[in-house]
């Protein structure tokens, strides 16, 4: 049927329904009430037209369709029913050529512009790094949660942490805290975890992603606040302090899909994921506010000789004599430190296990360079019998093919997989795209990761060759590569991430295989970092290490 015979149809039924309840005011009633009814129908007809029109000429310059009200959203919504935002994102980006603009509907926070464009992002992160700030739209979201820490701070407050923590990173005691800290709980605490789960048999199914964070988790606890929380222990037992942290995070990654008033309207009420926040808020400052306090008697009693973060900053004095931070200070950067190292890594090794098990050939590779290494120590042995093989930290720098290998897996599943920019200032990307002070910017590092124009055309592939000349490990641009961002805030942790995943990757593997449960569903999760939406459910057996005392 014809748009003109559809009108003229829709029209005939709406006379009669109209004449039907109109019969008793008569005929001249009847007529007089048609008029106004079909001129509002060939009203609402031609908007809707000229609304379609408009709508194709915006899918033509801006690569959707742009509704009113409700702006790009539809075609979101549609990408969202394939279940993967990301991949959605992707497809867009690579159609509009590596930049695009999204328009939310009216009266949100869902306008930006999404860019994957390698010449973008040096631009954003280190050419014009001062025109893009996190901005007060992040920092207002995040700010319960995250308080004045480095990862919400800008200008001043951000230089003053960024220094501090950097130096203390770089610290000889520092690194020989976290290679301690890392030895003890692999070995005292995921390693039994897992041979309890080996002896199980094909019973003995675990989620290796849960295991994983438990382990980080822990672990960024003892460099944060020197305090260990004892999320990996037999059992797998759930403690306070990391499930009001999980919640937090979550209620605040929430804030960013609602409208700003609408969330504020919610706190102010204690409704919904706002309560929810404060709850999990209360817990999360129980735990930092005892551990800050036990932590400052112990530096005023002049037993301060630990070398974690919290002690670093309690040290701290200002001109005056008088400690350079307040508590509250003190719980924003150990919190922050938290958030920023507890999940990346664990989620990166995840995604690592899963593409191994696709990926036997690379698993072999691995393998064969950690029993090199393993072989060399036992030629150069001194004829102590070791109680349990430990990597050291010099072997644990020489395994390229594993760093290459994870650094792969960072490539496609990247723990951040898009991040955010606020402009300060009118700016003009290196593509030519317009940016006017105020947008917000997203860079989008999982599409990156799948970009023909950046990697070749074998980009979907998991080829960890591509890192290596003569078997050495080359690292890449960070405007390429942005799995730890780049420029001035280029991860702070990034250095001591890849030690901890070589350690507890190599650590597993000379120890046992990693088997996915057959017909396990593997998604990632869209939140602000990519989990895998239903673990890594997998067995383990022991692998056939030749002489090998483990
Ligand atoms: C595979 C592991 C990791 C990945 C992929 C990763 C990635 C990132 C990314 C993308 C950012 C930029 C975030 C933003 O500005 O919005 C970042 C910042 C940061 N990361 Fe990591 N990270 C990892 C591990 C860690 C660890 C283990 C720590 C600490 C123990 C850490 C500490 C930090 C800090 C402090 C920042 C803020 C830097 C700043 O704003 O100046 N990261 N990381």
């Amino acid at each position: 049927m014809s748009a003109a015979a559809a009108m003229d149809a829709t029209a005939v039924s709406h006379n009669t329904t109209a004449a039907l309840g109109s019969a008793a005011a008569g005929a001249g009633g009847v007529l007089a009430g048609l008029l106004p009814e079909v001129q509002t129908l060939e009203l609402f007809v031609a908007v809707s037209i000229f609304v379609a029109i408009h709508s194709l000429r915006q899918r033509r310059s801006q690569g959707l369709p742009t509704w009113p009200l409700v702006g790009m959203l539809p075609s979101l919504i549609l990408g969202l029913r394939g279940g993967d935002m990301y991949e959605w994102i992707t497809d867009v980006l690579k159609s509009r050529g590596g930049t695009f603009t999204f328009r939310g509907p009216w009266l949100t926070n869902l306008h930006c512009v999404v860019t994957a464009d390698p010449r973008n992002l040096e631009h954003l992160l280190k050419a014009r790094f001062g025109s893009f700030p996190k901005g007060p739209y992040f920092r207002d979201t995040v700010h319960d949660l995250l308080g004045d820490g480095i990862f919400g701070a800008d200008d001043e407050v951000w230089r003053a942490q960024r220094k501090a923590a950097s130096l203390e990173f770089h610290s000889a005691e520092f690194r020989a805290l976290t290679a301690s800290s890392l030895v003890e709980l692999v070995h005292r605490r995921l390693l039994p975890v897992l041979a309890e789960s080996e002896s199980a048999g094909a019973g003995g199914v675990i989620d290796l992603q849960d295991v994983l964070l438990r382990l980080t988790f822990d672990n960024v606890c003892m460099i944060a606040f020197g305090a260990d929380p004892g999320c990996l222990s037999q059992g797998l037992p759930e403690i306070p302090f990391a499930r009001a942290f999980e919640d937090a995070t979550e209620a605040t990654t929430v804030r960013f899909l609602t409208p700003t008033a609408v969330w504020r309207a919610m706190r102010a009420l204690g409704v919904g994921h706002e309560r929810v926040l404060q709850r999990s808020l209360a817990g999360v400052d129980e735990f930092a506010y005892d551990v800050i306090r036990r932590r400052k008697e112990e530096v005023e009693a002049g037993r301060g000789g630990r070398s974690d973060l919290l002690t670093v900053f309690t040290k701290m004095r200002g001109e005056d004599g008088r400690p350079a931070y307040s508590d509250k200070f003190l719980r924003d950067i150990c919190v922050n430190f938290i958030l920023a190292g507890r999940d990346t890594s664990s989620v990166a090794l995840a995604w690592f296990f899963w593409l191994l098990d696709r990926n036997p050939r690379v698993e072999e590779r691995i393998v064969e360079e950690i029993e090199g290494i393993v072989a060399a120590r036992k030629a150069a042995a001194t004829g102590e019998v070791e109680e349990e093989l430990v990597f050291q930290p010099e072997e644990v720098k020489r395994m390229e093919y594993l760093h290459a290998a994870l650094s792969e897996a960072l490539r496609l599943y990247p723990s951040v997989p898009v991040d955010h920019k606020e402009v300060v200032e009118d700016e003009v990307f290196p593509d030519g795209t317009v940016l006017k002070k105020g947008t917000k910017v997203i860079y989008a590092m999982y599409a990156m990761g799948r970009m023909e124009s950046i990697w070749g055309e074998d980009c979907r592939e998991y080829k960890p060759e591509r890192w290596l000349r003569d078997g050495r490990f080359m690292s890449e641009s960070a405007y390429k590569f942005t799995a730890f961002n780049g420029g001035p805030r280029l991860c702070l942790g990034k250095d001591f991430a890849y030690y901890q995943m070589k350690f507890a990757a190599a650590s597993i593997l000379l120890r046992y295989r990693v088997h996915v449960v057959p017909g396990h569903p593997v998604a990632p999760k869209i939140a602000l970092t990519m989990y895998m939406k239903h673990g890594l459910k997998v067995t383990l057996s022991k692998r056939d290490n030749k002489g090998s005392k483990l």
